[in-house]
C-alpha cells in the first residue's frame, strides 16, 4: 500500500535526514516507526503526503509513485494527525470534525451528520461535545477530535505523528485501546509515529526501529523484543524487554492445563482429589468453580445431602480468553489474588478451554522468546528443564 524504494532526504544545509530507506507498508497494516529524536521519523512521514520531497528515491501509494499526483489530491487519500492537533478555534468540534468533507463538496448537513458518527466512534458523544470550541476540551478530548476528522473524508491511509504524545501517561493508555479497537474495525492502512517503545510494542503490527536516518529492524514487535537485529535495537528497546514481551505473547490452547472439572447438575462431590475444581455448565461453558475444603466441610456438617456441585458453586472472577497477553493473565492473577485464572474460547460463547498457572505463563513467555530467537514457530519449542544440583 505504501511502498518505500531508496528515499533518501538531505536538506539544504547537509543534513541527511533520511538515508536510502526502502521498506513497504501492507493494505490494513499499522506500522510503527519509533526511535530517539533526530533520526528522521517525521521526515519519512511527511514525505507520504508530500509535505517534504525527497531528495532521491520513490514513494508509491497503492502502486502510483506519488511525484505523479497533485499534492492536495493525494492528501485526500490520506488521513493526517498531528500531536498539536492543529483544530480551528473558533469552529466547534462538530464543525472542525466536517471541514474536510464539506471542503470536497459533501452538503454541511450531511457533513455534519457523518461528523457527529464520527465523534460518536471516536468516544465523544456529539450532544455533549458537539457544540463546544476546541479550548473547552481537555488534551485527551482535543486528541479524540484530531483522530476523527483525520477520519472523516474515509481515506484508505492514516499518518499519525506522534498523536498521543501531548497527554498524560492514563489518558494516553485509554486513547491506545480505544485505538486499537477502532482500528480493528476500520482496518486503515496506518503509518504511526513514536519515540515511545511502550507505544510502538502495543500498537504496531510491525516496528520500524531507527537508527540515524535509517530503519535497524523491521519486524513484529514479538520479534523485536525476542531477538533485536542489532546492539543498537536491543539497548533502544531496553534491558526489560522480557516484560515488555508479557504484552506481546497471547495465551495459546497448548500454554494451558486441564484440572479437575465438574459439572452444575453434578451430585456433589465430597472426595475431590485436587483442592479445588472448575465447574461448567451443560455446554462445556465455565461457570465457576469448587474448592475442595468447601465441599468436605459441607459434607461433614450433613448439610449437603441431595444438594448439587451448583448449589455450591462459586463465581469465576479470574478468566481471559485465549490470545490475551500473557500480561493480561499476570495483571488478572494479581487483581483476584488467584493462583490460576480460567481460559475460554470467547467465539463460542465462553466454552472452558483449561487453566493458566503461574509455571505455565513463564513457560509460555520463555518458549516465545526461545522462538522468536530461532524464528521458529512456538509450537515447536521444547523447552528443557534444568534441574538445580543438589548438595
Ligand atoms: N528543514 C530542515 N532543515 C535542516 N534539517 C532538518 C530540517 N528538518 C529536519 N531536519 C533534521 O533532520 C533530522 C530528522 O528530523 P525529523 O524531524 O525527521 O526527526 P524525528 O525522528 O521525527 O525527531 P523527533 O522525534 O524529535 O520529532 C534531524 O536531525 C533534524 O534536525
Amino acid at each position: 500500500m505504501i511502498r518505500f524504494e531508496h528515499v533518501s532526504k538531505r536538506y539544504a544545509d547537509g543534513t541527511t535526514a533520511v538515508d536510502d530507506l526502502s521498506f513497504e507498508v501492507n493494505e490494513g497494516e499499522l506500522v510503527t516507526l519509533v526511535g530517539p529524536s533526530g533520526c528522521g521519523k517525521t521526515t519519512t512521514m511527511k514525505m507520504v503526503n508530500r509535505l517534504i520531497e525527497p531528495t532521491e528515491g520513490r514513494i508509491f501509494l497503492d502502486g502510483d509513485d506519488i511525484s505523479a499526483i497533485d499534492p492536495v489530491q493525494l492528501r485526500r487519500r490520506i488521513g493526517y494527525v498531528i500531536q498539536q492537533v492543529g483544530l480551528f478555534p473558533h469552529k466547534t468540534v462538530l464543525d472542525n470534525t466536517a471541514t474536510v468533507p464539506h471542503l470536497l463538496g459533501v452538503k454541511r448537513a450531511k457533513a455534519r451528520e457523518r461528523a457527529a458518527e464520527l465523534l460518536d466512534l471516536v468516544g465523544l458523544d456529539p450532544g455533549t461535545f458537539g457544540d463546544r470550541y476546541p479550548d473547552q476540551l481537555s488534551g485527551g478530548q482535543r486528541q479524540r477530535v484530531g483522530v476523527a476528522r483525520a477520519l472523516a473524508a474515509d481515506p484508505p491511509v492514516l499518518l499519525m505523528d506522534e498523536p498521543f504524545g501531548a497527554v498524560d501517561p492514563v489518558v494516553r493508555d485509554h486513547l491506545q485501546t480505544e485505538f486499537l479497537r477502532l482500528q480493528q474495525t476500520l482496518g486503515k492502512t496506518v503509518l504511526f509515529v513514536t519515540h515511545d517503545i511502550e507505544e510502538a510494542v502495543r500498537l504496531g503490527d510491525r516496528i520500524a526501529v531507527y537508527g540515524q536516518g535509517s530503519i535497524e529492524q523491521f519486524d513484529t514487535p514479538s520479534a523485536v523484543l525476542g531477538a533485536p537485529a542489532t546492539p543498537y535495537v536491543a539497548d533502544f528497546v531496553g534491558a526489560d524487554r522480557g516484560l515488555k514481551r508479557l504484552s506481546v505473547t497471547p495465551i495459546e490452547e497448548g500454554d494451558l492445563e486441564q484440572p479437575p472439572v465438574v459439572h452444575l447438575d453434578d451430585p456433589l462431590p465430597t472426595d475431590l482429589d485436587a483442592r479445588w475444581a472448575v465447574v461448567l455448565d451443560h455446554d462445556n461453558n465455565l461457570h465457576g468453580w469448587i474448592s475442595a475444603e468447601h465441599t468436605r466441610a459441607a459434607a461433614a456438617e450433613g448439610g449437603a445431602k441431595g444438594d448439587t456441585v451448583r448449589d455450591h458453586a462459586r463465581r469465576m472472577e479470574a478468566w481471559l480468553p485465549v490470545g490475551a497477553s500473557l500480561k493480561q493473565a499476570f495483571a488478572t492473577m494479581l487483581q483476584h489474588d488467584a493462583g490460576w485464572i480460567a481460559v475460554i474460547d470467547a467465539r463460542s460463547e465462553g466454552r472452558f478451554l483449561g487453566v493458566l498457572t503461574p509455571a505455565r505463563l513463564h513457560e509460555a513467555l520463555r518458549r516465545s522468546t526461545a522462538a522468536d530467537a530461532r524464528a521458529i514457530p512456538r509450537a515447536e519449542v521444547e523447552l528443557e528443564t534444568v534441574t538445580p544440583l543438589r548438595k
